[in-house]
């Protein structure tokens, strides 16, 4: 198929239009097939819409890429395409500047051929469909890094369907999602202004594919699994500490969650967090909107859904972020409605999280000191999520189904309820407690630990009842230090128990992390050594 030359854009538009930084994500709608109004509002001939050539009779659809010089290309990256459901085959012409990688058994380089084109499958629907069950033909990851640089990649996509298929990108899910999405987040007003707007049903965009959804088949509570609960009175003597630590140990090797009594912080510490972040939520919105943002940047950020605007599905929660990553935040930065709170709640869970770190370091077998020194609980990140009620509970999620990315996780949650773990393949509710912490390990840990510790699943239901608060402590690597590269502990690798992970950075890992959004998918198997048959090509 020929490209209708008024459709081709010119060098100066696409310069123009990636000159914005906040534009980089829309590389990832082309992926994902969200295009459709995302690219036609301003620069209608930059790329073609997908639906205006996947029409039914045809058979393929072209996208041009750009990737624009980037100033923080360690931060983001052009695309990451995973599972890109409607997309059967792909046929790539890219330019001379490289950066297309692709995901064999090791991240391998695309390197350029003139006027070679790169085929590749990846639509997980054919190898589901087509082979009835038979990984013949397998997806495959392609990244695009951003360098400093400009990257043209032109892109076909061929829609040649075997199974009869009739799948349209961009028009897959029947409505303009991009434009829906993009209206939202302009309100700043989050999941609580349409709460406050009187909505009585869930707007499409926050509606998940019945599977990401818990089974309404299955009773709750149908097992007899409980999160284990750990008392930390007297961590500080000897007998009791070796006690804890092997209850730490068996808790973040089994269950990756485990939740902390007698953990040192008051009551009324806790209190108080739980109600500022309530009052930061529900002040007039005109008020709160001054802080919505999705910048990285900035360390003090109110927003509805951190991917929302790469995820296929909008979860029914609001935000506030405190990023910590360069030493304590001025008080004066902190919203004055919370600033208190945040500040004496952070100071108790750094005091929390150093004991943690001595005693998860104990539970590894390692001196006390080891994961302090290696700085990689170092950066707090904390989150405080309100969920609002939700009229139609059944269709939408608190949070989709993920593991965190940090190497601990320290979470306050209120007494409404609905967070659940996943366990052996059940899903199982972390009880509220009152003045109870939450741990969970998360993927950095899981990472380092080559495995010991596991970095666990788990989501939060949308519940009628609400709102309910709740206050994740995220404990990263040093920010200082983004670069510094992490991979299994050599103290753990033997040839009997060789390294699963390759070296890298939180920059890398958060990077991909976030590119993909919260997609119900661990991001670590993309930082393994090996991988599975299922992989490969
Ligand atoms: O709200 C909760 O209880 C959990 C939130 C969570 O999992 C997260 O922020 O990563
Ligand atoms: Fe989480």
């Amino acid at each position: 198929m020929e490209i209708e030359p008024t459709r081709v854009c010119s060098e100066q538009t696409q310069e123009e239009y990636m000159t914005e930084p906040k534009k980089l994500t829309v590389l990832s709608y082309v992926d994902l097939g969200l295009c459709k109004h995302q690219m036609n509002g301003n620069s209608q001939n930059w790329s073609l819409q997908a639906p205006n050539v996947c029409s039914e009779q045809t058979q393929e659809a072209w996208l041009f890429h750009k990737c624009s010089a980037c100033p923080q290309p360690e931060l983001t990256l052009d695309t990451t395409m995973d599972s890109v459901r409607s997309i059967f085959f792909h046929c790539n012409l890219q330019d001379n500047m490289g950066s297309l990688q692709i995901l064999h058994k090791i991240m391998g380089h695309v390197p350029h051929k003139q006027g070679e084109p790169v085929a590749n499958i990846v639509a997980d629907i054919m190898q589901d469909q087509t082979i009835q069950g038979k990984d013949i033909f397998c997806s495959t990851y392609i990244i695009v890094l951003l360098g400093p640089k400009i990257v043209i990649v032109r892109q076909r996509m061929d829609l040649t369907s075997s199974v009869g298929n009739k799948l349209v990108p961009g028009d897959e899910l029947g409505y303009d999602r991009a434009k829906e999405v993009k209206e939202f987040d302009e309100t700043k007003a989050g999941v609580k202004g349409l709460v406050d707007s009187g909505v009585t049903k869930v707007p499409r965009f926050l509606i998940h594919p019945p599977e990401s959804l818990p089974n309404p088949m299955l009773s709750p509570a149908t097992t007899h699994f409980q999160v284990p609960v750990i008392d930390l009175q007297g961590f500080e003597q000897s007998f009791q500490r070796i006690e804890i630590a092997d209850q730490i140990r068996k808790a973040s090797e089994t269950w990756g969650f485990f939740q902390m009594i007698n953990h040192g912080i008051p009551d009324s510490v806790i209190d108080n967090m739980l109600e500022a972040v309530r009052q930061f939520h529900e002040q007039p919105k005109e008020k709160k909107m001054e802080w919505y943002s999705r910048d990285q940047k900035q360390r003090v950020k109110y927003y509805c859904n951190g991917d929302l605007l790469v995820s296929k599905a909008a979860n029914w929660r609001d935000s506030i972020a405190f990023d910590f990553r360069d030493g304590p935040l001025n008080p004066e930065a902190l919203p004055l409605l919370c600033r208190e709170a945040v500040s004496e709640y952070m100071k108790h869970v750094i005091e929390l999280s150093k004991a943690l770190s001595e005693l998860l370091s104990e539970a590894l077998g390692l001196n006390s000191d080891y994961l302090e020194n290696i700085e990689c609980m170092k950066t707090e990140t904390l989150v405080c999520h309100y969920y609002p009620a939700c009229p139609e509970p059944d269709l939408t999620l608190g949070t989709t189904k993920h593991s965190d990315p940090a190497s601990l996780t320290i979470l306050l949650q209120d007494s409404i309820g609905g967070l659940q773990v996943l366990h052996q393949n059940h899903w199982i509710d972390v009880p509220p407690v009152h003045g109870a912490l939450v741990a969970n390990i998360g993927d950095f840990m899981q990472l380092i630990t080559n495995d010991k510790f596991k970095s666990v699943e788990h989501r939060v239901l949308a519940r009628r009842i609400g709102p309910r608060v709740s206050v994740a402590c995220f404990l990263y690597p040093s920010a200082t230090q983004k670069f510094k590269a992490y991979g299994p502990i050599r103290e753990f690798l033997s040839d009997n128990n060789p390294p699963i992970y390759r070296e890298t950075h939180i920059s890398e890992y958060l990077a991909y992390y976030r590119s993909r959004g919260l997609d119900g998918n661990s991001a670590l198997p993309h930082f393994k050594l090996t991988y599975s048959n299922k992989m490969q090509i």
